[in-house]
């Protein structure tokens, strides 16, 4: 079952401006299976994050459709996106966006909190996420008494508290150092074998190599798309390795 459908996504900054006009994406065109974990790569300004901000219905295209969980987002009014973005995606940030205001408890329920959910209702559904995201001793800690690594996996539990159709990641190892990347990317790794679909931008290689599938973009469309199948994460890492290489020198030769 595709859980999100791209056909001929079109954007452009600034249209009618001359000067200052951007085509960003020219032609995008995929689909995602429920349960695909997709990492998309690209050179900076190639559109990774315009596409992920159109998905997240925080921007619209120009032309183009995009049809989230059987919905063409474009049909919604902007208190209908609100909605759905609140109860069909999750996001999470290079930045982790916690409110220093609240604890960690009250950062994950946020997204309850909006829903009107019952306190016990969201307390049942915190437990076991804090567990699995090692957070359960930080709950009445606040943001700023965390480590990177720390507010990430808040900002996991955020986003997947709600039971999200998707989890949108822009650059989520992006602020971290390595041990931390690697623990965020062991942690997504979990998630997605228990079924949440992933869709990530990253400009690491070493990231994207976890994914179960790579969309490259070039040029505004999409350059590449790269199954993991039977790689190791080793040999999905060299595979992305070389492509990106022949992808910087024209794309030919790919396979
Ligand atoms: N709000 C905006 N107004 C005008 N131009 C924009 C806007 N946002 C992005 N752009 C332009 O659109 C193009 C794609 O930008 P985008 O941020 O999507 O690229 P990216 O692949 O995410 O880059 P990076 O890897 O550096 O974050 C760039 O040329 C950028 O300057």
């Amino acid at each position: 079952m595709n859980i999100l459908e791209i056909n001929n996504l079109r954007k452009v900054y600034n249209e009618g401006k001359i000067e200052t006009k951007v085509t960003a994406l020219k032609d995008i065109n995929f689909k995602v299976k429920k349960g695909e974990f997709v990492a998309i790569m690209g050179e900076s300004g190639s559109g990774k994050s315009t596409l992920l901000n159109l998905i997240a219905t925080l921007d619209n295209p120009t032309s183009g459709e995009i049809i989230l969980n059987n919905e063409e987002i474009k049909n919604k009014n902007d208190k209908e996106k609100a909605r759905f973005r609140r109860e069909k995606l999750g996001f999470v940030y290079q930045d982790f966006s916690l409110l220093n205001s609240l604890n960690i408890k009250d950062n994950i329920f946020l997204p309850l909190v909006l829903e009107n959910t019952k306190y016990k209702e969201m307390e049942e559904k915190l437990n076991p996420i804090a567990k699995a995201l090692k957070i359960d001793s930080l709950l009445y800690k606040f943001p700023y008494e965390l480590s990177g690594g720390q507010k990430q996996r808040v900002a996991v539990a955020r986003a997947i508290i709600t039971n999200p159709e998707i989890l949108l990641a822009d650059e989520p190892t992006g602020a971290l150092d390595s041990n931390s990347s690697m623990e965020l990317l062991n942690i997504f790794e979990k998630i997605n074998e228990t079924g949440q679909t992933i869709l990530m931008v990253t400009h690491s290689t070493m990231a994207a190599a976890r994914a179960s599938r790579v969309l490259f973009i070039k040029d505004g469309k999409i350059f590449y798309d790269l199954y993991k199948g039977e790689m190791t994460n080793e040999q999905m890492y060299e595979k992305l390795v070389k492509s990106q290489m022949i992808i910087l020198a024209g794309g030919e030769g790919l396979e």
